[in-house]
């Protein structure tokens, strides 16, 4: 892949079948559920990626035994039973948010110390709510670098009981608590101290812990055990949305095949924003498909619960007919960058009246000109930006490998898509 990446505009409408590579969050829980469920789980599907590969070297650093097997996307893992488990002592959960908060209180039901850091786009994203409630349940919390921030040292065993998290900030604390739950001394009983941001994701958390035998009804988790399971991982939908909006942006059909009716991630309603603009959207209990004509209008929008696609709603909403506004999610300024700030910078660049606002950001439609977009070490930058390559004339995107967190193959699967 070259440093700077130019893209060709397509000349006719798409035409196309898509599968991408297994979720990436399903991946993540499926991992810890099954490095914590004592005996062999087998998970199907699996992505693999830096976020994964970031997720099955914390796992066995707490002494989980994980066998790849990249051709069949399979991952068989050993588990581990926590009370007797030691851990090597140190997690690097690199770029991952998902790994670093789900990781932290898996690690803290074991008796020895950990020390989870990651890289420094990690090290500047919020941890203070789940070091805090990991200390009200029980744990020896060290926080090494600046307060609230990685790197931070656990150590258990986690007593459980009642307590109380943020919700406003990220959704991955309540999800980390409640997959460490089961192996709590008392379990574990959530109260939420603000409004919970990416819902969808915590839903995910309890079906996915279901699955494995866990027992858990809303924010209440009963102690017991994980049991190992055969689990089949669907395809991403957050990858899904490049494509859906590829089919927005350049006309014709695109079907994403593996995310059905009966998907677990909240992400597949962006197809739903689409259909608001003007697209079609079909579903049948295995696929999603998305037909347009490329006139698109503008929508007034609340992504708080599907926030990894708004960037992806930024590239679309350039070709509509009328501006759009997302609202609900001034929380994504925290993710891999600020990405309310790079989304309307870069689209600033490219000649694009884009405007920040406290939650959310304004796109007002136009003709983007020649630019080279910077990606800011996010993978959704990159991606989403890909898609104004596919009707402007002269969009280059820079870093392109930095899709490799979620997503290594993305550009060979957006060429191919034509
Ligand atoms: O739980 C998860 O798997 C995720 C939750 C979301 O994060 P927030 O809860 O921080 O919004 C999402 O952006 C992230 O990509 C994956
Ligand atoms: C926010 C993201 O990832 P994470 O929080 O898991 O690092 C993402 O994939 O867009």
């Amino acid at each position: 892949m070259p440093d700077v990446l130019p893209l060709t505009p397509l000349t006719s409408p798409l035409d196309a079948t898509v599968r991408p590579p297994g979720s990436k969050s399903i991946t993540n829980r499926a991992l810890i559920c099954a490095a914590l469920a004592p005996g062999t789980s087998t998970l199907t599907g699996a992505l693999f990626a830096d976020d994964t590969q970031a997720m099955m070297g914390a796992v066995t650093a707490l002494g989980a035994r994980i066998d790849q097997d990249p051709d069949n996307r399979t991952l068989t893992v050993a588990g581990i039973d926590p009370s007797t488990a030691t851990t090597a002592g140190l997690i690097d959960a690199r770029q991952s948010g998902t790994t670093s908060r789900f990781i932290l209180p898996a690690a803290a039901l074991l008796n020895t110390r950990t020390v989870v850091d990651g890289t420094p786009q990690l090290r500047a994203r919020p941890f203070g709510p789940i070091l805090d409630a990991l200390r009200e349940v029980g744990a020896q919390v060290e926080e090494l670098g600046e307060p609230g921030y990685l790197p931070a040292a656990v150590r258990g065993p986690l007593h459980g009981g009642k307590v109380e998290v943020s919700g406003h900030i990220s959704s991955q604390f309540l999800s980390g608590l409640l997959m460490a739950a089961p192996l709590m001394r008392d379990g574990l009983s959530v109260s939420l101290t603000s409004p919970l941001v990416s819902v969808p994701y915590v839903e995910m958390t309890r079906a996915v812990m279901i699955a494995f035998g866990a027992q858990v009804t809303d924010l209440d988790v009963t102690a017991g055990a994980y049991t190992p399971t055969a689990y089949a991982i669907e395809p991403d939908a957050s990858a899904a949305s490049y494509f859906l909006g590829a089919a927005a942006v350049a006309g014709g059909r695109v079907t994403v095949s593996g995310l059905g009716t009966n998907s677990l991630q909240g992400d597949v309603a962006f197809a739903d924003v689409l259909a608001q603009m003007g697209a079609t959207v079909t579903r049948t209990p295995n696929s999603m498909t998305v037909t347009s004509s490329g006139r698109l209008h503008g929508v007034d929008v609340d992504m708080a619960d599907i926030s990894d696609t708004a960037q992806t709603l930024a590239a679309v909403a350039v070709y509509a007919d009328s501006p759009t506004r997302v609202r609900g999610i001034g929380f994504i300024r925290g993710k891999e960058t600020n990405r309310v700030a790079a989304v309307v910078t870069e689209l600033r660049r490219a000649g694009i009246d884009a405007t920040e606002d406290e939650d959310g950001f304004t796109i007002i439609p136009g003709l983007p000109r020649p630019t080279r977009f910077a990606t800011y070490e996010d993978h959704r930058m990159a991606m989403s930006l890909s898609l104004l390559g596919l009707r402007s004339p002269g969009i280059e995107i820079e870093d392109p490998t930095c899709v490799a967190k979620t997503y290594p193959n993305y550009f060979t699967d957006l060429a191919a898509l034509t």
